[in-house]
């Protein structure tokens, strides 16, 4: 049987293939570091220049909040796994036999906190966004209240980090879930996360208007 992805489908064209490029110019340049100095003033006009043709096709913030949403299938544009995502790592989760989740992923210099290691809030950042889709794969869109995490063995850059994930129970408006991010056989990441769900109006009305609408 076809495993299903519970993330966006990576495509290899479009605003995916772009992202994609983006994310290859971030790794270059947090690889080359000060060697690029000299060169600096090139790169950055070459950059503006790119920067320009890709606002010109940019509509204002309403509208490309509104396009995003009404999008089908799972969030395109998120930054853990959003594959239209510059700065999202390229995470793909799949449902398991049992429910839960599972996924691979390499992290690069961009993401290092302590030397040679990944950066605890991009973990956090993996394993509230993981926690989060395994509660709406089983039924219940909410966003986080709490996440509770601990680093238990720091996770190298350039290995391959496993995303576990699932959905643990529901208790009122409140949903609960789990996971872990693994190198090999050792738990790097364990995090347990409550969320509250968005099934009353005037919650998914909260999260509908911008900062300056609520003002
Ligand atoms: C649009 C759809 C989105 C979802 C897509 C899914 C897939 C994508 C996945 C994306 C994943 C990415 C995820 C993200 O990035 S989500 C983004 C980060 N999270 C937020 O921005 C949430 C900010 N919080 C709020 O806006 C309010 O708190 C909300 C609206 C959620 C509730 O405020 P409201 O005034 O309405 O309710 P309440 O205060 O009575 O609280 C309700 C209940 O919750 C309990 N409580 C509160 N805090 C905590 C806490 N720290 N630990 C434990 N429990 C806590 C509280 O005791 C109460 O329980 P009870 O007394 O009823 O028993």
């Amino acid at each position: 049987m076809e495993a299903t992805l519970a993330t966006a489908q990576p495509r290899d064209t479009g605003i995916d293939a772009v992202a994609s490029a983006t994310r290859r110019l971030v790794d270059a340049i947090t690889r080359a570091g000060g060697a690029i100095d000299a060169d600096a003033d090139r790169i950055v006009a070459d950059l503006d220049v790119l920067t320009a043709r890709i606002d010109a096709h940019a509509p204002d913030l309403p509208e490309r909040i509104a396009t995003m949403w009404r999008q089908p299938g799972p969030g395109r544009f998120d930054p853990a796994g959003g594959t239209e995502n510059p700065l999202s790592p390229p995470v793909s989760l799949w449902v398991e036999p049992d429910g839960s989740l599972r996924g691979e992923v390499t992290l690069g210099l961009a993401f290092q906190g302590p030397p040679g290691h990944i950066h605890g809030g991009t973990s956090a950042m993996l394993m509230d966004h993981a926690l989060g889709i395994a509660n709406a794969r089983a039924g219940y869109a909410a966003v986080t209240v709490g996440l509770d995490i601990s680093f238990r063995a720091a996770i190298p850059i350039g290995s391959t980090i496993t995303i576990l994930a699932r959905h643990d129970g529901r208790d009122g408006r409140k949903v609960r879930s789990s996971g872990e991010l693994r190198v090999g056989d050792l738990t790097c990441v364990t995090a347990t996360g409550t969320f509250v769900l968005m099934d009353d109006p005037s919650t998914r009305e909260k999260f509908r208007r911008l900062p300056r609408e609520q003002a």
